[in-house]
């Protein structure tokens, strides 16, 4: 494989690490149009965590391409709760499927990294240079930390290796296969979640966190695996690539959209000793764009198709964060 070229997809047996997850299984998903292999392995046959285990993995099963979608994730509330995982976790993870892929000799890789490398109050919209520019966020600072090393881990083996491992700064993603747990989940389900559960209890009220005057971006999780197969196809550089959606919204008009598509019409109530975070973080997509990558789902369209999912999987009793 020369570094800069196109590849090519067909044939070839591809790993998506996480694969359970709300990104992992929207690249299966995606990949079920392609003609190749896709490789999978659950947490309890294969820790991320473990080096000795990822290195006999893929000795084994030679994956020409790997998808690194494992991560240990989690909203705003969940950060505070396990920073020792948050910052060891993702580092093993990214270590060892990365020197693993190397020994393997794996064709291409893609790291998944997040808006949240970037300063807690970058200058918006946030490009690709605003990395390390300025302090992070201290509510997910050890991801953070963690992120960009996997970014600058896979640029090093480009450099020292000639590997075309390449890496997606993805903004706040929602959609089929989530987590809505209301302590670790995300704001996005964690909204769907309690409107639905206020409207079947007939509730007058409904909780959210914070001021709701931040401002977050929000992209489907299928246009991103979507992003994630054209960037595998099309993109061999060592810079990181913002994968974000182009507007954003508050957190009180996300509320009243979500309220709107669920159908709950009682009033909003705010638990202030909850944090707001990053007050905005849009990102700059425009590299991206420019190699010819656009969204398709709309954020209202987004939060039905998610919604209508939702109700399908409560009655089929296949939720994360609903046990
Ligand atoms: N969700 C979001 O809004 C955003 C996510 N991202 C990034 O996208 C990627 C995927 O996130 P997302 O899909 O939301 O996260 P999820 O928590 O939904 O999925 C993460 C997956 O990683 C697996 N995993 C975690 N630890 C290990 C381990 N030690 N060994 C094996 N598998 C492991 C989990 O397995 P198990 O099911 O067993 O727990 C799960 O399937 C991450 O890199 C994240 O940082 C970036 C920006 C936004
Ligand atoms: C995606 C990216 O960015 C993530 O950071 P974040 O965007 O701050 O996380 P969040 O999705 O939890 O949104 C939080 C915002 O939303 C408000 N808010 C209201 N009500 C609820 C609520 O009920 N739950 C949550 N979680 N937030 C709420 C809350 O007050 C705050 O303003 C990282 O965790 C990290 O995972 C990462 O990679």
């Amino acid at each position: 494989m020369a570094l800069g070229e196109p590849y090519d997809l067909t044939g070839k047996r591809i790993f998506v690490a996480g694969h359970r997850g709300l990104v992992g299984s929207a690249i299966v998903r995606r990949l079920a149009r392609e003609d190749c292999v896709i490789l999978t392995a659950g947490r309890e046959t294969l820790d991320l965590t473990d080096q000795a285990a990822v290195r006999d993995w893929f000795a084994a099963e030679r994956p020409d391409a790997v998808f690194l979608a494992a991560a240990k994730v989690g909203g705003i509330g969940a950060h505070g709760q396990a920073p020792v995982d948050f910052l060891h976790d993702n580092l093993l993870i990214e270590a060892n499927v990365m020197e693993a892929a190397h020994r393997a000799d794996v064709e291409k890789l893609l790291f998944l990294g997040s808006s949240c490398i970037y300063p807690k109050h970058a200058d918006q919209p946030i490009s690709e240079d605003a990395l390390l520019t300025a302090p992070l966020d201290p509510i997910h600072e050890g991801y953070a930390i963690a992120k960009i090393a996997g970014l600058k881990l896979a640029q090093a083996y480009r450099a020292q290796h000639g590997r075309d491992f390449i890496s997606a700064m993805p903004t706040n993603l929602y959609g089929p296969g989530d987590n809505f747990s209301l302590q670790s989940s995300h704001v996005l389900p964690a909204l769907i979640r309690k409107a639905h559960e206020a409207k079947l209890a007939g509730d007058e009220t409904m909780e959210i966190w914070g001021t709701g005057s931040a401002l977050r971006e929000f992209l489907h999780v299928d246009d991103l695996a979507d992003a994630c197969v054209f960037l595998m196809r099309d993109y061999s550089d060592d810079g990181h690539i913002n994968v974000g959606f182009g507007e954003d919204i508050s957190i009180l008009e996300l509320v009243k959209l979500v309220n709107e598509v669920v159908g709950f019409e009682g009033a909003i109530v705010h638990d202030r000793s909850k944090p707001d975070g990053t007050p905005k973080k849009l990102m700059d997509s425009s590299r991206l764009h420019a190699l010819g990558w656009r969204p398709s789902y709309g954020l209202r369209e987004g939060i039905a198709q998610t919604y209508a999912w939702l109700e399908e999987a409560i009655a089929a009793g296949d939720i994360r964060g609903l046990e």
